[in-house]
């Protein structure tokens, strides 16, 4: 690396300009790594920043995972941590230290802007007599903003939270990635623990239930593992998706389940998918899952954005003009994590260059992100995904032609142009073969409107969205 040639800054950055770099840096490495190698190398890195911002040290586990990261990312990394700070930052790799869990250091998942622990559950560390509930204090009903993307969910969880054990048991809530579901489930936990600080209260992730009832099996230990979840009081489970052909897995659940309710116990799950949208589960779990309330948490609408990024900016100590977070807003609109990532980048550039939060400070920092998006994101991208998901011709999307099985998918590629590119409705009815602005705005409502109704309709539009930002 080279020399800076810039050090005005040294010894005058911010208290949290040293772990915001860093995350920001990790942030960009999960958007442009594939997943499977993020998880295996770069989310277990934990990182010291120099106060002064002029040195990172990396830490990793072990000689191997040293010299392959060594190998295959620090050049990554130093060009990345270069970019986002706008000068030379010196990066070392050493081998982990044991005081690592020190708060000077940072890790992916360390807990700021309420990201969430690591799943864990009883296993190993359920010792007699202390019992870990695995909640976030961070995730709130407080923290959480609300619209009418969450609302419904919201109020049932709130519900639950005060009435656990009568209405809606079990509770399911499902939505697509990143919006808010977990952060839902620990409210939950959080509230009733506030109230009843003697409930027995667990959050849970389904791979670690998976993991659990493995160690169970290896270790003959069922009565002990049934003895600890059948005395919940509230059971909070995420992802059960990943129950899917774990056979053993979802006898033991069953089985769980079935205690817990007999006992007045609540129980809150999420899911990617509603309950009979999901693979490769039971009939007799599906039925059940389905038996209590089921809500859908939706990507959160232009105006929750902002609130969320006003929110979460003045939660970090720093105030977003309400015109930039509308920008943000409308460039960032999958889900509340990306929303982070790009709240997270903002700040720390603004940081790092001492300058206000300003559109223009947005759009520097977040060009990356941005070219990304237009560059994907065509109205002709969507008309091909459109007609290949729905077997019609692209060229169907421009013709005049009526029938159902063509007027409804077309339809649908219009209301996605809208809520994915800039076009405007003119422009999108001119790259629809002509047509007024006013077909336009009728199918934007149309399918708007179905989409808040119809649970199949709103499904194939989050698999369409997730195809088209890739
Ligand atoms: N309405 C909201 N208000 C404030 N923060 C939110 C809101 N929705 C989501 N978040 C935040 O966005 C991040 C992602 O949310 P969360 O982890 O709960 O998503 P999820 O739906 O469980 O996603 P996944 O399926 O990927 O686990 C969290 O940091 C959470 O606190």
């Amino acid at each position: 690396m080279t020399e800076g040639q810039n050090s005005s800054l040294a010894g005058h950055a911010s208290p949290n300009a040293g772990p915001s770099l860093w995350l920001a840096c990790i942030d960009q490495l999960a958007q442009e790594l594939p997943e499977q190698q993020f998880n295996t190398w770069i989310k277990p890195l934990v990182a010291q920043v120099a106060d002064d911002l002029s040195k990172v040290t990396i830490f990793v586990a072990n000689r191997f995972k040293l010299d392959w990261v060594r190998a295959q990312y620090s050049g990554r990394i130093s060009g990345l941590l270069e970019k986002l700070y706008g000068q030379s930052i010196q990066v070392e790799l050493a081998l982990a230290p044991r005081e690592i869990s020190s708060k000077r250091y940072i890790s992916a998942t360390t807990p700021e802007l309420g990201s969430t622990p690591e799943p864990a559950g009883l296993g190993d560390d359920a010792a007699p007599g202390l019992f870990k509930n695995r909640l976030n204090s961070a995730l709130t009903f407080d923290t959480l903003v609300e619209g009418t993307a969450n609302r419904m969910a919201r109020a049932a969880a709130m519900h639950v939270a005060t009435t656990p054990g009568q209405l809606y048991n079990p509770l399911f809530i499902y939505g697509g990635v990143g919006l808010g579901k977990t952060h839902l489930m620990h409210a939950v936990g959080n509230k009733l623990l506030a109230e009843r600080p003697d409930a027995k209260v667990l959050y849970i992730h389904a791979e670690q239930f998976v993991s659990d009832v493995v160690k169970a099996y290896q270790r003959k230990t069922f009565d002990e593992f049934k003895e600890r979840y059948h005395s919940l009081d509230l059971l909070l489970i995420d992802d059960v998706q990943f129950f899917a052909n774990k056979d053993r897995t979802q006898e033991e659940f069953f089985n769980a389940f079935e205690a817990l309710l007999a006992k007045k116990s609540h129980i809150v799950m999420t899911s990617d998918t509603y309950p009979k949208g999901l693979a490769d589960i039971h009939e007799r779990l599906v039925s059940r899952f389905d038996a209590g309330l089921t809500v859908a948490i939706e990507p959160p609408e232009l105006e929750m954005r902002v609130a969320i990024l006003i929110n979460k900016s003045r939660a970090e100590g720093a105030e977003m003009p309400e015109e930039v977070a509308f920008f943000v807003a409308k460039n960032v609109r999958s889900n509340v994590r990306e929303l982070e990532g790009a709240l997270r980048k903002i700040l720390a550039y603004s940081r790092f260059n001492q300058k206000e939060i300003s559109i223009q400070l947005a759009r520097d920092a977040l060009r990356d992100l941005l070219s990304i998006q237009n560059r994907q994101i065509s109205v002709e991208n969507i008309q091909k995904t459109v007609a290949d998901y729905y077997k019609i011709k692209v060229a169907d999307m421009y013709s005049k032609k009526r029938p159902a099985s063509i007027a409804r998918p077309r339809q649908i590629a219009m209301y996605l142009a809208k809520e994915l590119t800039q076009k405007s409705l003119p422009e999108i009815g001119e790259l629809f073969g002509g047509r007024d602005h006013t077909t336009v705005l009728h199918a934007v409502r149309k399918i708007g409107g179905e989409r808040q109704q119809m649970t199949e309709l709103n499904q194939q539009l989050h698999v369409l969205e997730q195809t088209l930002k890739g």
